[in-house]
């Protein structure tokens, strides 16, 4: 079902009755757009995000049999944690994404040891400033404070964060509600993807995505919806 121009945003809402059918649904539309954009220009970009939510998302995209060794994987943001650590997201990928097929990908992480995160962020603006930009595919996911990627509404930085003309590729994150420092991708980068998805679950989501979209207070999710490039596709499940 679509709902689009709530307000203004642009997206899609796409409703199921059971998390495995969307992660089904959503797999199946990632490797489309990735298959895609390899016949288009030989190489595809995808950009996943961490947390609880898309585990089963990501064991259902792993085993479809695409050209996995023409795909690159990073992270639309990352706890500064290594990789061995239970709140990693690179952890979480590696472990749930990056098997079966899948496991072809090249895979481009976000955390690395440095002094502080600001240079670890301007290291991997380097970095991955070399990546075939723009996003063939990034998928989204969204916390009941209205925050997305690590855009944390209690951010320092956060109009910096917002900035849909920045140059930064990744920016580092101070906020409270974060838990530990975070490294982001900027939303320049996020909203000029060929296909955005947000992956929410859970009724509380579904009221806070709604509240976000009516509120006249402009929560990050909401910033990302009023930048992106093309509707948001919005895959929701109780
Ligand atoms: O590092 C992270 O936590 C994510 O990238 C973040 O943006 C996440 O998508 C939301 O916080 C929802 O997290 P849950 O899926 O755990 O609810």
């Amino acid at each position: 079902m679509a709902r689009e121009q709530l307000n203004g945003a642009a997206y899609s809402w796409h409703a199921f009755a059971e998390r495995q059918d969307l992660a089904a649904a959503l797999a199946g539309h990632v490797a489309g757009r990735l298959t895609n954009a390899i016949a288009e220009r030989g190489t595809a970009l995808l950009a996943v995000s961490g947390g609880t939510t898309p585990a089963k998302f990501f064991a259902s995209l792993s085993s479809i049999p695409i050209a996995w060794n023409k795909v690159t994987v990073t992270l639309v943001d990352e706890r500064c944690v290594p990789a061995s650590s239970p709140r990693s997201n690179a952890g979480l990928v590696a472990a749930n994404l990056l098997q079966n097929a899948a496991a072809a990908a090249r895979f481009v992480p976000l955390y690395q040891e440095a002094a502080s995160i600001e240079d670890t962020s301007e290291a991997d603006s380097r970095m991955l400033r070399s990546l075939p930009w723009p996003l063939d595919v990034i998928v989204l996911g969204m916390g009941t404070d209205g925050h997305t990627a690590s855009f944390f509404p209690d951010a320092d930085n956060l109009e910096t964060l917002l900035d849909p003309s920045s140059e930064s590729v990744v920016l580092p994150v101070h906020a409270t509600s974060a838990g530990e420092p975070r490294l982001t991708l900027s939303l320049a980068r996020i909203v000029r993807a060929g296909f955005v998805a947000l992956h929410i679950e859970g009724e509380d989501k579904r009221k806070a995505f709604e509240s976000a979209m009516a509120s006249v207070l402009r929560k990050p999710i909401r910033a990302v919806l009023d930048a992106a490039e093309r509707p948001v596709q919005v895959f929701w499940a109780p």
